[in-house]
């Protein structure tokens, strides 16, 4: 079944151009397929969410975007150029809380990718530090270790610490997954008030309906495993305070239709259909 195209793409030239990309492991001698031939641009300031159910192969098209997993077919280019391997242009943010070193206080956390990228003098990466640990609202516990920092609070480091980096793309694997309800809905309003006052571009893997429709500016939805694309839908129109509305719940409705209802699915041929 051909997926739903539904919006032309904002602006001239992607920055990342994902094309045709399947991605697979090998595992205990056999070959997992995780997604199939899966395409999609993302542009300059999109908020770009991957939303599909468990094991669709969302994180693995995050790793491989990250340049830490081949694709076995198909091409991911970055501004132009084939990604073939991690780099400082592309910063992750992950669901668990030890992904800061536990050694490091919140500034050492995040001045550590500063210096270790060799742009800046340490005067400079501490200036730059201290601004993102304000911006992430940290500037309290700057001298704190992570062990002492609530889960929210750490999930902060780690953003400011890859924002920090003026990354092309910032890569978010269910980073707000781990939190109680009440906080991830804050730091959803974070992370969309960081992007209000210093628009960066996202690739943002979530399997809740309502997280993609709050965090994200367009939404590919993909397919069970392995992760084909079953439609792309622009959803700017929502935000934090459509939470309740009649409109926001409409488009979860559909949504879920698409992503697990066969009568809800899309006819075989390409539609325009409104969230
Ligand atoms: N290292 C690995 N070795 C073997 N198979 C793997 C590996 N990582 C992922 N897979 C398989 O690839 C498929 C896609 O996994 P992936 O984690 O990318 O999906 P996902 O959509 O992110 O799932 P979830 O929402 O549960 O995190 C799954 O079948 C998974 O079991």
């Amino acid at each position: 079944m051909r997926p739903l195209r539904m919006v032309a793409p904002p602006g001239p030239q992607p920055l990342l151009q994902v094309r045709d990309v399947t991605l697979q492991y090998r595992s205990g001698g056999a070959t997992v397929r995780a997604t199939q031939d899966v395409s999609f641009d993302v542009f300059d300031g999109d908020r770009f969410v991957l939303l599909g159910p468990s094991g669709c192969g969302k994180s693995s098209l995050l790793k491989a975007v990250g340049g830490f997993i081949a694709p076995a077919a198909g091409s991911i280019e970055l501004d132009g150029r084939a990604v073939t391997q991690p780099g400082p242009d592309r910063m992750a943010v992950f669901q668990e809380f030890d992904q800061l070193p536990p050694w490091k206080t919140v500034l050492e956390n995040v001045m550590f990718p500063l210096l270790a990228a060799k742009r800046l003098t340490r005067v400079e990466a501490r200036e730059r530090a201290l601004d993102w640990i304000a911006r992430v609202g940290l500037a309290r516990v700057k001298d704190a270790y992570p062990h002492t920092l609530s889960g929210g609070m750490k999930q902060r480091v780690a953003i400011a610490r890859a924002l920090a980096l003026q990354p092309k793309v910032l890569l978010m694997d269910e980073p707000f997954a781990a939190l109680d309800a009440l906080t991830r809905r804050t730091m959803q309003e974070a992370l969309t008030k960081l992007w209000e006052e210093a628009p960066f571009t996202l690739l943002f893997v979530t399997h809740s309906i309502e997280e993609a429709l709050v965090v994200g500016n367009r939404i590919l939805l993909l397919s069970p495993h392995p992760g084909r694309v079953r439609a792309e839908l622009n959803s700017h129109q929502f935000g934090l305070a459509s939470g309740g509305s009649a409109e926001f719940q409409a488009a979860a409705q559909r949504i879920h239709g698409l992503l697990f209802d066969a009568a809800g699915a899309p006819a075989a041929h390409e539609e325009r259909i409104a969230l």
